[in-house]
């Protein structure tokens, strides 16, 4: 098993297609935190310039990654689900989503945004549900084979705004997933975790305030991801 995980070449961008690649960008964070606007938002402001952008999520983003969504969202089939089997399910859907849908897009010079990647599972999973860090890491490496992103965008908000925005966004009927449901501890101690990751990896992730309107902060995610679209289109002015 050992020889096959090293198999996986190491995380970082050498591992990616070479030629014209597109630009791979993740956003991350809490409940509620305005990642599926905002990328909304980014995909809107690229496709203005031009840019061919590709927008996916997880767990999802395939055939097969969605059914492993179902699976890990459907609060009856859960509740014996150890975070270890969750994080295996995660990078199941992970694979198959880096594989069938990133990777390619990559490959053809298209912008992949993507809401939520690996440090998601990396804070769910391995820090909320306190799991070995080498575990967590193994998998990583095999499910993401190399594909990491070139920028992740990780916004921060308090739990408490960002729990009452996804309430807001909740139809009258639609139940809290059991991710959300957990106490605001909990919530915390992800952003904590988000931040950290933020810290340890400053070449790759940027910290966003996201308490902002949905325009403010979609300025400040422009201001980190205009300098890298300027180098990747060869340099051509990005305002
Ligand atoms: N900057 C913002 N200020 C106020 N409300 C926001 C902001 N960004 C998003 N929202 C609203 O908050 C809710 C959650 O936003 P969403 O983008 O779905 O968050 P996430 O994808 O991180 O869960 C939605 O109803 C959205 O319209
Ligand atoms: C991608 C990923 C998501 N999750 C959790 C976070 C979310 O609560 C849930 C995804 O459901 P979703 O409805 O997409 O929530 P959100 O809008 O907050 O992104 O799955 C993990 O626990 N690990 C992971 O690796």
């Amino acid at each position: 098993m050992d020889t096959l995980l090293n198999a996986v070449p190491e995380t970082g961008r050498k591992a990616r297609a070479h030629g014209h690649d597109g630009l791979f960008i993740t956003f991350e964070g809490g409940e509620g935190v305005g990642k599926s606007t905002q990328i909304r938002l980014l995909a809107d402001r690229l496709a203005e310039r031009g840019h061919a952008v590709r927008v996916s999520r997880e767990p999802g983003g395939t055939p097969g990654a969605e059914a492993v969504r179902h699976v890990l969202l459907d609060e009856a089939a859960l509740e014996s689900f150890g975070p270890a089997l969750e994080a295996l399910l995660f990078a199941a859907a992970r694979s198959d989503h880096v594989e069938q849908v990133i990777r390619p897009a990559l490959a053809r010079g298209e912008t992949v945004l993507v809401d939520r990647f690996m440090d998601s599972t990396r804070v769910y999973q391995g820090v909320s549900g306190d799991l070995d860090p080498g575990f967590v890491a193994a998998l990583e490496r095999v499910a993401i084979h190399g594909t990491v992103p070139d920028l992740t965008i990780i916004l921060d908000l308090d739990p408490e705004t960002g729990l009452a925005r996804a309430d807001a966004r909740r139809a009258e009927n639609t139940a809290q997933d059991r991710f959300e449901k957990e106490t605001v501890a909990v919530h915390e101690a992800r952003r904590k975790a988000f931040r950290a990751i933020a810290e340890a990896e400053p070449d790759r992730c940027r910290i966003v305030d996201a308490a902002g309107d949905p325009e403010t902060v979609g300025e400040a995610i422009w201001a980190h991801v205009a300098p890298l679209v300027a180098a990747n289109s060869g340099g051509a002015n990005v305002s």
